[in-house]
This record gives C-alpha cells, sequence and structure tokens, in this order.
C-alpha cells in the first residue's frame, strides 16, 4: 500500500488579503533605509515593497529614501534597484511603464553614519524629499546595517532632525525604527543596545525584526494549534515524546559574508533568533487575545523557562564545523574565515521547557551550514500507544521482522513544500491486521494556488499598519540570550574546538548521539 499523503483542500476560498486594506492605517509614509547598498536592501528590502506596491498596498506618495556611505546618483540608485528587484522578481518579469511609476519614489542621500557633522544637512535633504511628496509626517526608518551601527543610526535620526518632539499631549510622533538582527552578540550587549535605542526612541517605536516570523507557515503554527480545537489538548508532556527543531541549509558562507559569519557563528546567527522563536511558538500557552503583547508576553515566558537539556554543556550542546567533501570546500577554506577560526558553523542543542506543559519533554534543536538540504521544519513527535495490538512482517531478503506501531508526528514544513503533515497507522488492505504507517499532508500550493507573500513583504507591511505581533520584544530577546550566555562563554574558550563534520552531511556523530542516547532519532537521517 502507498503512503502517498491524503491531500487537504480549504473547504471555502480564502477571503482575499485586500479586505484587509481598509484595515489599520497603511497609509503613505516615508522609508529611509540605512545601508541602501546593501545585500540585504537588493535582495529582500526593495523586491518586498515592489511587491507591497505591485498589489496596491504601498502608496504611491511614500518615497523611499536610501542612504550608504558611497556616492551614488538618484539615477544609479534606481538602476541599480531596478537590477536587484528583476533578479528576485518572483514572476514575469517587471514591465518598463511599472519600474518607471515605482521607480519615480526612489530616491538616495548619502551618509557616513559615523560622522555626526554630516547629519544636520543630510537630515535637512531627507526633509526636502518628504516635503515634496507630501509625507512630512510618517517616518519609518530601516536600520539594514551591521549592529555596531544601530545606535549611530538613531543618532543620525536625532541630529538629522528626524525624530520630532512629542506632541503636547506627550504623544510620540509618527515615528517607527526596524532594526535587523542580530540584536547583539550576547545578553550584555543586548542589553546595553536595548538602552542605547530608547535614550532616543520608544519602546512602541522599535520594530526588531526576525524575518522567520514573517514566513507564512511559521504564522501557521499558532494558527493551527489555536484556530483548531482538536490537536491543542495534545501539546504536552502527557502526549509529546520530543520536538525536534531543524533549520538547515546546503550553502556554505558565500556572498562575502565570511567577515561577519566567523564572528557570529550559527548560535548566534541563527539559532538564537529563528530556532528560538520558532521552539516558543510550538511551546506558548495560547494568549489572552491575539494582539502583540499578549503573544511577545506568552514567548517570553517561554523563553524564560529554557534549561539545559544534561547536566554536563557536551551532553548537550553540541559545536560543528564542516571540512571539505563531496566535492565542497570546508569551512577554513571559506572566504574571509580567519585561519584556525573555531566558528562553529553547526550547532545542536537538547533542551528542556521547564513548565507545567512541557516537564520532562526534549527539545532538540539544530541549525548548520552545508548540510544535506536546505529545509526548516518542527516535528512534534508523539508517544506510542501504550500497548502493541498490531504489527507488521517486514522482509529484507531472507530476514524479516516484526514491525509494531510508529510514532505519530505533526510536522510543520517551513521550507521547502511548505505545508504540515501528520503521520499516523493505517490498516494494510488484506485478510490480516497488518499495520502500515501513512501521512495526511496539507500542501499549502495545493491547498491555495497562490503565490505566498515573502517574509519581509508582510512585515513592512506590518510596520506600516503598526502591528508589532511580529516582532521580538527586548524581553524575550534578553531571556534567550540569557539562556545560551554559558554556551557562548565555554565556545569563546581557546580549548573549545567545534566538531569536525563532512561538508553535505548532517553534521557531527555527536549530534545524532544528542538523540540516540534515549533512542530517538533525527528526522531525515
Ligand atoms: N543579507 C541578508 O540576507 C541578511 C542581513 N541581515 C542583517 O541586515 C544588516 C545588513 O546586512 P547586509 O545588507 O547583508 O550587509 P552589507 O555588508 O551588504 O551592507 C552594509 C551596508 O551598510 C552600509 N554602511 C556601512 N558602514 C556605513 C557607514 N559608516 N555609513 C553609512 N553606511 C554604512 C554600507 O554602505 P557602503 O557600502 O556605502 O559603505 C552598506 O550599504 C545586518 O545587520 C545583517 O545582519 C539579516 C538577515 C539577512
Ligand atoms: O538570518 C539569516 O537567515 C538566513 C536563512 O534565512 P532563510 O529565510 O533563507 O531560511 C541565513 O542564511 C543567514 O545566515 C542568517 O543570517
Amino acid at each position: 500500500m502507498s503512503d502517498a499523503p491524503t491531500a487537504i483542500r480549504p473547504i471555502v476560498q480564502p477571503v482575499t488579503d485586500r479586505i484587509l486594506k481598509s484595515d489599520g492605517e497603511a497609509g503613505a509614509a516615508s522609508f529611509v533605509i540605512f545601508g541602501a547598498s546593501g545585500d540585504l536592501t537588493a535582495r529582500k528590502l526593495l523586491p518586498a515593497l515592489y511587491d507591497l506596491w505591485q498589489d496596491g498596498y504601498l502608496s504611491d506618495a511614500s518615497p523611499i529614501i536610501g542612504v550608504a556611505r558611497r556616492d551614488k546618483t538618484d539615477a544609479e540608485f534606481r538602476e541599480e534597484m531596478h537590477v536587484a528587484v528583476n533578479e528576485e522578481a518572483r514572476t514575469a518579469p517587471i514591465a518598463p511603464g511599472d519600474w518607471d511609476r515605482f521607480a519615480a519614489r526612489l530616491f538616495y542621500r548619502r551618509l557616513d553614519i559615523a560622522t555626526p557633522e554630516q547629519y544636520p544637512a543630510w537630515g535637512e535633504s531627507i526633509k526636502a524629499i518628504e516635503r515634496e511628496a507630501g509625507v512630512t509626517d510618517r517616518r519609518i526608518a530601516y536600520l539594514a546595517v551591521g549592529p555596531s551601527l544601530f545606535h549611530d543610526c538613531v543618532e543620525a535620526l536625532a541630529g538629522g532632525g528626524l525624530i520630532p518632539e512629542d506632541d503636547q499631549d506627550d504623544h510620540p510622533p509618527w515615528l517607527r525604527v526596524v532594526v535587523e538582527k542580530p540584536f547583539g552578540t550576547d545578553l550584555e550587549s543586548a542589553k546595553e543596545l536595548n538602552h542605547d535605542l530608547r535614550v532616543k526612541l520608544r519602546e512602541t517605536q522599535l520594530y526588531r525584526i526576525d524575518h522567520y516570523l514573517g514566513k507564512e507557515t511559521v504564522q501557521n503554527v499558532l494558527m493551527f494549534r489555536f484556530g483548531n480545537g482538536i490537536f491543542e489538548p495534545l501539546f504536552n508532556r502527557q502526549h509529546v515524546d520530543h520536538v525536534q527543531i531543524t533549520v538547515s541549509e546546503s550553502q556554505g558562507i558565500e556572498g562575502g559574508r565570511g567577515g561577519y559569519y566567523d564572528t557570529a557563528g550559527a548560535l548566534r546567527d541563527v539559532l538564537q533568533n529563528h530556532v528560538l522563536q520558532l521552539l516558543a511558538l510550538v511551546a506558548m500557552e495560547p494568549p489572552a487575545k491575539f494582539a502583540a503583547d499578549d503573544i511577545r508576553d506568552e514567548k517570553r515566558k517561554v523563553m524564560e523557562a529554557l534549561r539545559p537539556g544534561g547536566e554536563k554543556l557536551d551532553d548537550w550542546a553540541i559545536a560543528g564545523q564542516y571540512v571539505a567533501a563531496n566535492g565542497k570546500k570546508g569551512y577554513l577554506e571559506e572566504d574571509r574565515i580567519k585561519e584556525g577560526s573555531t566558528t562553529e558553523a553547526f550547532a545542536a542543542l537538547k533542551c528542556r521547557v521547564d513548565n507545567w506543559r512541557w516537564s520532562g519533554v526534549p527539545f532538540y534543536l539544530r541549525t548548520g551550514k552545508r548540510l544535506p538540504e536546505k529545509l526548516t521544519e518542527i516535528a512534534v513527535q508523539f508517544k506510542l500507544p501504550p500497548m502493541q495490538l498490531f504489527r507488521t512482517v517486514e522482509c529484507s531478503g531472507d530476514v524479516c521482522d516484526l514491525i509494531g506501531a510508529q510514532p505519530n508526528r505533526l510536522v510543520f514544513r517551513v521550507q521547502p513544500n511548505e505545508g504540515i503533515e501528520l503521520s499516523f497507522s493505517s490498516k494494510r488492505p488484506g485478510m490480516q491486521y497488518q499495520i502500515h504507517p501513512v501521512r495526511m499532508d496539507f500542501d499549502y500550493s495545493e491547498a491555495f494556488p497562490t503565490k505566498l507573500p515573502e517574509a519581509y513583504e508582510r512585515l513592512l507591511l506590518d510596520v506600516m499598519r503598526g502591528d508589532r505581533t511580529l516582532f521580538t520584544r527586548d524581553d524575550e530577546l534578553e531571556a534567550a540570550w540569557r539562556f545560551l550566555d554559558p554556551i557562548l562563554k565555554a565556545w569563546a574558550k581557546p580549548e573549545h574546538k567545534p566538531q569536525e563534520y563532512p561538508a553535505g552531511t548532517w553534521g557531527p556523530d555527536a549530534a545524532e548521539q544528542l538523540m540516540s542516547d534515549s533512542g530517538r532519532q533525527w528526522r531525515g537521517e
């Protein structure tokens, strides 16, 4: 019998998103993008803004002003962005007329963010563009620069007169500042950054971005758990054997990112943010209402309940570094990696969420570069039934085994093949009671034949709408750093060496052992 999944289709067609346009306050605002000559602006931000404009979410009156250190005219900036947006276009190439209409709102204003003398004149040039566009009191600043410049960007906004005074009723001005990741490098630096940003800004003006929260399938975790009555009662220690979360990448350290990555490593680059956010969504309690602070309160509680999954650090935290294999070079041979670097390109943790719901349930987390495939998923594995009433016979050659029920598994496929699958046991057709594992599969592309919005598109729209639900808050981030700080300190010691794994494999043997010690197994291995 085939274990081909049973497709799930929506019962009614989805209400178009356009209905949301009347909701909230997504009117015209000016965008000031720091880091406008960088990779993030070209590959993610401008394509997302273009798509939002095409879909009717971005007002024609909104100017987009790129800011960076190098010299560039508006025309050059427009042309560079044209190339970038075309490269990222997910459907047909952009029609020239469309691009010209969009590009008319693109401007470039040079600034060395570390040079305060330049702030006043630069600020005036930004205000002049905004006046011309008729958008003077609604501003979104996007800090798409390295984290060491976040604070200076806010200083530049203030020095350029772009952070207006509170009004007479003490209401802050309409200013939203989007801060990229990584948000600090450890607990202390994250606290310092939070403090520094709040000297000039209110917490309500800050949007700390983690683009995983903008992925459609990540948002679906909460919808699935709290929008259905039948699954949530199973999400606890009575029914769940363990949870495993994988964010794997097949790529190495590319695009000149070696300089940054080598100072960060897998723990800071992906585990502290994307992986722990996924964990928080799958483990959190239902919020009292679906609103930003209620959700972030619950996520913070999960972060605060994180505990090591073993006595000694090596029993629950594994660092790995790939070596040349399968036609790929090793980490140490990548561009801009310092000689003999001990930075981890792979991290796996076994941890616990020490609360009433999850006590005793291990959470296994792993992320890394140069693994066999690009894949992000959360797998919730349930306990076996208390008795094995059914079995089947599986033969390989002359050797036959009696096999019992396989554990039920619920998998959130974040990417690729976005969807949710549930595996369960079924009777194999025939004259005997033979058990066979099968799957029910909800596949986004089949159920909703429409393109999924890109994460940055959704998140930028939320900034315009003033919805901070999908943005992280200072206390949850600090709690995440607090949990990871002991690992960061131990791994920074000169005697610490990550364990080697061949490029293109699932990480070092020790990561497998994290699971196999308790008779469990990573999916896909
Ligand atoms: N790229 C990505 O996919 C992702 C990036 N991020 C985060 O986004 C941020 C930007 O990353 P990315 O675009 O890759 O970085 P890049 O190195 O490609 O770009 C850095 C930008 O910062 C500008 N810059 C640097 N110093 C100054 C200065 N003194 N004054 C003015 N501008 C300056 C550069 O301008 P110039 O070249 O003119 O000097 C450039 O535009 C980082 O925090 C990164 O961690 C987060 C997730 C994904
Ligand atoms: O933030 C980051 O995420 C990407 C992975 O994002 P994805 O959306 O492609 O899954 C990762 O490659 C990068 O190192 C990290 O900084």
